[in-house]
């Protein structure tokens, strides 16, 4: 049996050799001809999966290690019988991390309380109901829109877009890219949208680039718009608009999800869910691949104010380490992948432990997803 696997899923080799012979090959552009005799296709999400690529191919099974599906044509493989499995959530965490550690340079930078804005999320789930949370527990107000969820009767207080757009002093989209159909999300902010936000405000797109019409977004910062912008993702991709990275606040190669947990729970939710498909149900402790954090200990003196806040998210991750790098490739052709296939190695908070003196800063840190525990002794 023959596993053809993304070369960018940490762990991939390891834990489909107890299935089969495991091929590892380039996602964009994926060498086809390693398909003629492949089995199954465990992607990621630069690889497009169609009839273009899989007709007349023997593959009985796809896997996508990603959150988002936009990539793999699913009614093709349905009716193809091919059999097909995301990895929902995977990297949810890494993601509200990214939108964190923008959020806190960002603050620092404009000397402002995190506290004294309100965030509107639109898109309400893996990600952004992960970014609610930790929002509220810090005390940040949030407002948040997500149609589907309300059509359908879910628990929440959800809010037209056009309320968010009028209210929020932050704007940050967490939602699929559905290029049609009651929920379209292709362009949601267009040149209307944008240019309504409020004198000051701050734009997060880390879902899909397509989502933020990126020339229209262009268009109001030349014309001199107050706006902030963080971009992760781009349109298109990996060929960005370098005018437009210039004009950015931050802006990274598609990687807000790109801590080491968040791809090795995308390649086990794949493997376990292909384990199952042809037989050989297995699950796999996340704890038993991971490599001991870089910083895995740290005691903290005294309360938490949201520069101490900045100080410990940043020493996990700072965006600006992955803004810099992409300022000084960009335009070139590759180098976008380069990227993000030679990755530097990121952790998500839960990898430091921080033993506090200070009840409550234990307290806001657990509830943040920091690994922090109460303990008075000197
Ligand atoms: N930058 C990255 O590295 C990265 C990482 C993970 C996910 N993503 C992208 O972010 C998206 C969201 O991730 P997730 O894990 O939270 O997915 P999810 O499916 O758990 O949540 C998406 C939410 O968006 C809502 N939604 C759908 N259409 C909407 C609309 N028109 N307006 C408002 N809300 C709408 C859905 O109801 C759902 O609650 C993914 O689909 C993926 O494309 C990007
Ligand atoms: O949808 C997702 O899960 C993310 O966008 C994913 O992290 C993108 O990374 P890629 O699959 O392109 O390596």
């Amino acid at each position: 049996m023959k596993i053809l696997v993304d070369e960018n899923m940490p762990y991939a080799r390891e834990l489909f050799a107890r299935l089969g012979e495991v091929k590892a090959v380039p996602g964009r552009p994926i060498p086809v001809a390693e398909l003629d005799d492949a089995d199954a296709l465990m992607v990621r999400s630069v690889t497009k999966v169609n009839g273009q690529l899989l007709d007349g191919k023997g593959v009985r099974f796809v896997g996508t290690a990603t959150a988002g599906t936009d990539h793999v044509d699913q009614d093709y493989l349905h009716q193809a019988g091919i059999a097909f499995s995301a990895a929902p959530g995977c990297n949810a965490i890494a993601v509200v991390e990214y939108v964190f550690s923008a959020l806190l340079m960002l603050a620092e930078r404009d000397g402002f309380e995190l506290t004294d804005r309100t965030v509107g999320i639109v898109g309400v789930g893996n990600v952004g109901g992960r970014l609610q949370k930790r929002l509220e527990a810090l005390g940040v107000r949030t407002l948040l829109c997500d149609p589907p969820r309300a059509d359908n009767g879910e628990p929440g207080d959800f809010q037209p877009l056009d309320k968010l757009v009028e209210e929020a002093d932050i704007l940050t989209f967490h939602t699929p890219l559905y290029k049609d159909g009651p929920y379209k999300t292709w362009h949601l902010a267009d040149e209307a949208l944008i240019s309504r936000l409020k004198p000051g405000a701050i734009l997060i797109n880390a879902c899909r680039g397509a989502v933020v019409d990126n020339a229209a977004l262009l268009k109001c910062l030349d014309a001199g718009q107050k706006l902030s912008t963080v971009l992760d993702v781009w349109e298109p991709e990996p060929d960005l608009n370098v005018a437009l990275l210039d004009k950015v606040d931050i802006g990274t190669a598609h990687i807000a999800g790109y801590t080491l947990e968040g791809k090795a729970r995308g390649t086990t939710q794949v493997f376990e869910a292909y384990s199952a498909f042809i037989g050989k149900p297995q699950q796999i402790a996340l704890d038993s691949l991971l490599p001991a954090p870089e910083f895995g200990r740290i005691t903290l003196h005294g309360p938490l104010d949201q520069p101490t806040l900045k100080r410990l998210v940043h020493l996990v991750y700072d965006v600006r380490r992955d803004d810099a790098p992409l300022r000084k490739v960009a335009g070139v052709a590759g180098e976008f992948d380069k990227l993000r296939k030679h990755y530097l190695e990121r952790r998500e908070w839960s990898s430091l432990f921080i033993q506090c003196d200070d009840a409550a800063a234990a307290k806001l840190l657990s509830a943040l997803g920091f690994n922090a525990v109460h303990h008075s002794a000197r």
